[in-house]
């Protein structure tokens, strides 16, 4: 397993100004208790975790592990009980509500399970939508390129009841890219699709980080959809117990079985 902390990093604590080599988001000691007393879940139990810029990073794990709270945490949509993030060059945790939010329309890209395209919108809307809401302006040379590699140019002024489901999860891929963010999350943006969907969404998400240079942690339960990544960690009970460089899917079904047996 690789050392994932900085050294230059105190336990527990991520500091801008101590930016690992290459990392577009990093975390340390991160902690999140859900309840109190005898009933309470340490569902992270002290996380130390570098993400490198224009990487593909998936994470797995058993269902209970922690994936979800830990993509929450990193992504600002929970507070952790302790420790801190750090997106981009701006910790996360110190942010005033306000702040936050700013941060998640334009450094933050997501892509949910379902999609959560606006019914009433086109294609080309729902892309540009989290910039229309912030006041960005969107960048039109770089809408086309996101575009024209999710390959939805001739589908842009649908509204997504008129779209597959592969095609619906492809817009929202664009939409979390059009404000180039520091980092795209991806909960599991598979889950609802079939396997020939799931290879062009997959696709995609991997070329936006070799030819576009994005970086992106994706979690998923589907040991094809990992083997998209350059880097598989997998969490049990709230820790990282292993971080595979370039796993094929054989690599990653050992994992997961090596897993089960711990
Ligand atoms: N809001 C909450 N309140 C109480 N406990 C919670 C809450 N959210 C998560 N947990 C608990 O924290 C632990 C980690 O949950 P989490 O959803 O992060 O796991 P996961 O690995 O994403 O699971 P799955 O693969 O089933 O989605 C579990 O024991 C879960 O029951």
């Amino acid at each position: 397993m690789e050392p994932t902390a900085s050294p230059t990093s105190p336990p527990g604590s991520a500091r801008p100004g101590d930016a690992p080599p290459g990392a577009a988001a990093w975390a340390r000691g991160l902690v999140k208790t859900y309840g109190q007393g005898e009933t309470a879940v340490r569902a992270l139990d002290g996380v130390d975790v570098d993400f490198r810029s224009a990487e593909l990073t998936a994470i797995m794990g058993p269902s209970g592990s922690g994936k979800s709270t830990l993509m929450h945490c990193l992504a600002g949509l929970d507070a952790p009980t302790s420790g801190s993030v750090v997106i981009g060059g701006t910790e996360v945790s110190r942010l005033s509500q306000r702040r936050l939010t700013a941060l998640r329309r334009t450094r933050i890209g997501f892509v949910f399970q379902s999609y959560n395209l606006v019914p009433t919108l086109t294609a080309a809307e729902n892309i540009t939508l989290p910039l229309d809401i912030a006041r960005v302006p969107v960048d039109r040379a770089w809408f086309e390129e996101v575009v024209s590699a999710v390959g939805l140019g001739d589908r842009l002024h649908h509204r997504p009841s008129e779209l597959s489901g592969g095609q619906q999860q492809r817009v929202a891929c664009a939409r979390a890219l059009v404000s180039r963010p520091s980092v795209v999350f991806a909960d599991e943006p598979t889950g609802n699709l079939d396997s020939r969907s799931s290879a062009e969404v997959l696709g995609f998400l991997r070329r936006s980080v070799d030819e576009l240079g994005q970086t992106v942690v994706m979690v998923t339960h589907d040991p094809r959809a990992a083997s998209y990544a350059h880097r598989v960690l997998f969490l049990t009970d709230g820790r990282i117990t292993a971080d595979l460089s370039a796993p094929t899917r054989r690599d990653i079904l050992d994992a997961l079985g090596q897993a089960e047996e711990d």
